[in-house]
């Protein structure tokens, strides 16, 4: 059994690895005893992730960090200084290349920050935009205006905005929207096979016909990280 975490800038996420199948998990019942390796990332602040660590060593579990490549299995990173892209986009990344072979894609992961990645069939990565997730939009506005106000029961739609929360969740979702819509030009008659990872993936999703939708996205990319490093 391995155990993955994903440490992202709003919360911390486990899950076990058993026979081919990745399921979310509680780090407050891990199955120690079962647990042969810990694989990590993390972008975010570390202090939970640091307790899961000690505990591991405790049970003397070999704890391995996923860290960025230039290249990996075929996989070409942008980033001239690759060490500066977000670990778990690498990881998203890895995982499509992985699962949706010799195809163009387009990558979002939806969590505190919205990343938009493009990936030849070539497995080039041309690089992506980062931008602030659905609520970090919101609440800036909701934060930094006096008469901008949200409410918990409104949906985000593609909709004009006819009330301050519609206008509010509608404007964050369009503008994400409009995001991805301007990274399809970017592989342009290639018709890319878009997918959506992270906390609003399935909002963001049915907004684009064909897309599809794996909230396990960066979990699957970590162990096939794991895989593709250490076998
Ligand atoms: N189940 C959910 N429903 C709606 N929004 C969610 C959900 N889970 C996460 N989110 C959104 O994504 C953000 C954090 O999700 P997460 O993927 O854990 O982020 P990170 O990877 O940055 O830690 C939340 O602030 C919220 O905006
Ligand atoms: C953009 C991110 C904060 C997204 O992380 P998350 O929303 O999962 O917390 C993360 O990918 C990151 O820290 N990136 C580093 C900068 C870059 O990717 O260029
Ligand atoms: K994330």
């Amino acid at each position: 059994m391995r155990l993955l975490i994903d440490v992202g800038n709003t919360a911390l996420k486990a899950t076990l690895y058993q026979q081919g199948e990745i399921k979310p998990c509680d780090v407050n019942t891990l199955p120690w005893p079962q647990i042969n390796e810990l694989i990590y990332a993390c972008v975010g602040k570390s202090d939970q992730l640091h307790a899961l660590l000690a505990q591991a060593n405790l049970h003397n579990v070999p704890c391995f960090e996923a860290k960025v490549s230039k290249e990996l299995g075929g996989l070409q990173c942008a980033y001239q200084h690759y060490d500066n892209l977000g670990i778990d986009r690498w990881l998203a990344l890895i995982a499509v290349f992985t699962l949706w072979p010799q195809q163009n894609c387009i990558v979002v992961d939806t969590g505190t920050a919205t990343t938009i990645d493009v990936l030849t069939a070539q497995g080039q990565h041309l690089g992506g935009w980062i931008l602030p997730g659905l609520d970090l939009m919101t609440r800036s506005l909701t934060q930094n205006t006096q008469r901008v106000f949200d409410d918990q029961h409104t949906e985000f739609s593609n909709q004009l905005g006819v009330n301050t929360p519609n206008g509010l969740k509608n404007g964050a979702l369009v503008a994400t929207i409009g995001a991805v819509e301007q990274a399809k030009l970017h592989l342009s008659g290639k018709k890319p096979q878009l997918i959506f990872a992270g906390g609003y993936a399935k909002l963001l999703q049915a907004q684009f016909s064909g897309a599809v939708f794996d909230s396990q996205l960066v979990m699957k990319g970590l162990n096939q990280w794991y895989l593709l490093n250490n076998k």
